[in-house]
């Protein structure tokens, strides 16, 4: 008789009923490659009343998380259900159980993945998160196993694809913030509180992730600077647009010499760079490693299969080790300390758009400025406004340090002739 491989799931909404369904339709690709039939049986809910078609047997569900997690049976634990305190206590006792753990939670991982990994190291059990990071693309395996000769020197990723969607559609179809994000939620792109993806959060989680992975270094959510995408005008993606550029939320994680910076913001980037046609849901990490040049990887970032392709295959991963008797070694002991870059050390482009009194005058005043603080202009527009009594002006900086450049923005704002600072975004990207 074939042998059996149990696993026990903890949740079962979007990523957890695609887990069920690619276990099921490629059962005979699983188990030609574990070498046994893999069977999902027991899942944790919520709600046991919930109408779940006749995908699962009323016996395989449960609201007793000890019923999976204390399971002789199960081998495997696959935490799909999100959250933070809940399934960190859940991960933690199933590694204390000897059970392997893999996990789609993000959130979970930026904060506490060094506990969780150091746990399973010590019980010989792996834990695998590909899923966590830019969904169905192999992300973090690429970068530990496919880079492993390489030295990563920067990363940029759109790594949500619940504000991708949004952007694009708002760029490309002139489609409203709110309904989009709707949609996404209806899709199944977004988080269970969508504020986590449109205040870059989520993606803050997931460059977190990805610089730990890349520069060996433990980098964790506070050394993360922040912004999300719910200032974004139509205004901006426009003018946006007119000078060269497309917006799109970017996780940035840069090294110069032995120190990093880890940032998310909503980024201009020229519409020649790769990043710029990733549309929708679908996400990329772009990678550039001293030796290897320019990569970058493409596909999918949310949604029920692409999500749980990552997750089976962390599970055949884990089934793999097991049956090689190497199990417990997933932990990798950054190389690094931690060495983050001051903001003189940072340095960008910037994209600034400011209403200003159109008078004669104005521009010099401006130029004056820019110049005193060490920021040179690279491209200018004026725009006429109120029948010409203000002037949008929208322009991109040369490269400049964070520092003079926010010491900058403070002085426009004192600026007698400016009336308002209206948005201001990094760009990145340049191609050389
Ligand atoms: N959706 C996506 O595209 C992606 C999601 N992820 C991550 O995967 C995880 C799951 O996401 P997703 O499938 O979208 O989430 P859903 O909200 O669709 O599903 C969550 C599931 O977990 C169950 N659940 C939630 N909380 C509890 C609890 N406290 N006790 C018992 N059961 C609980 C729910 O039960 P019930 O069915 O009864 O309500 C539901 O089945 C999250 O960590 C998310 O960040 C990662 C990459 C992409
Ligand atoms: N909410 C997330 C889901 C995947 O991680 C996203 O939109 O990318
Ligand atoms: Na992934």
């Amino acid at each position: 008789m074939a042998q059996v491989m149990n696993v026990g799931l903890l949740g079962f909404g979007t990523v957890g009923t695609g887990v069920l369904e690619i276990i099921e339709q490629h059962q005979d690709k699983l188990s030609h490659q574990i070498g046994a039939e893999v069977r999902v049986k027991k899942i944790l809910v919520n709600d046991l009343e919930k109408d779940r078609g006749n995908l699962v047997k009323p016996e395989q569900l449960t609201k007793n998380a000890s019923e999976v997690l204390e399971d002789d049976e199960i081998d495997v634990i696959v935490e799909v259900m999100g959250g933070i305190e809940e399934a960190r206590n859940y991960m933690k006792q199933a590694l204390l159980n000897g059970k392997h753990v893999i996990t789609a939670n993000k959130d979970v991982m930026a904060l506490y993945g060094s506990e969780l990994l150091q746990i399973a190291n010590e019980k010989n059990c792996d834990l695998f998160y590909e899923a966590s990071v830019a969904g169905g693309i192999p992300i973090l395996r690429t970068i530990v196993e496919g880079l492993a000769s390489d030295r990563i020197t920067k990363m940029m990723g759109i790594v949500n694809g619940t504000t991708n969607y949004i952007l694009t559609q708002m760029t490309k179809e002139g489609r409203l913030f709110d309904d989009v994000l709707k949609e996404a939620q209806a899709l199944g792109y977004a988080e269970a509180d969508p504020t986590a993806d449109v205040e870059g959060l989520d993606a803050a989680r997931k460059i977190a992730i990805l610089g730990t992975l890349g520069f060996s270094m433990r980098l964790d959510l506070d050394d993360v600077s922040v912004k999300g995408i719910t200032d974004v005008t139509s205004q901006d993606l426009k003018y946006g647009d007119q000078l060269g550029y497309t917006m799109k939320l970017v996780g940035i994680a840069n090294r110069t010499g032995d120190k990093v910076e880890v940032s998310v913001q909503p980024t201009l980037v020229p519409h020649e760079h790769p990043l710029a046609s990733v549309d929708d849901e679908f996400n990329a990490v772009y990678v550039y490693g001293e030796a290897v040049g320019e990569t970058m990887f493409y596909g999918p970032g949310a949604g029920k299969l692409p999500t749980a392709t990552a997750v089976v295959s962390d599970l055949v991963e884990v089934l793999k080790n097991k049956r090689l008797g190497v199990s417990g070694n997933s932990a990798v002991i950054p190389q690094h300390e931690k060495k983050l870059k001051t903001d003189e050390e940072i340095h960008s482009k910037y994209f600034l758009r400011l209403h200003a009194k159109d008078l004669p005058g104005t521009f010099a005043a401006l130029t004056a400025l820019f110049h005193e603080n060490n920021v040179s202009l690279e491209k200018i527009l004026q725009v006429p406004l109120n029948e010409g009594k203000l002037a949008e002006i929208i322009l991109v900086t040369h490269e400049v340090s964070k520092k003079d450049y926010d010491i900058l923005l403070k002085r426009l704002e004192e600026e007698e002739v400016v009336i308002e600072v209206k948005s201001s975004y990094r760009t990145e990207g340049e191609m050389k």
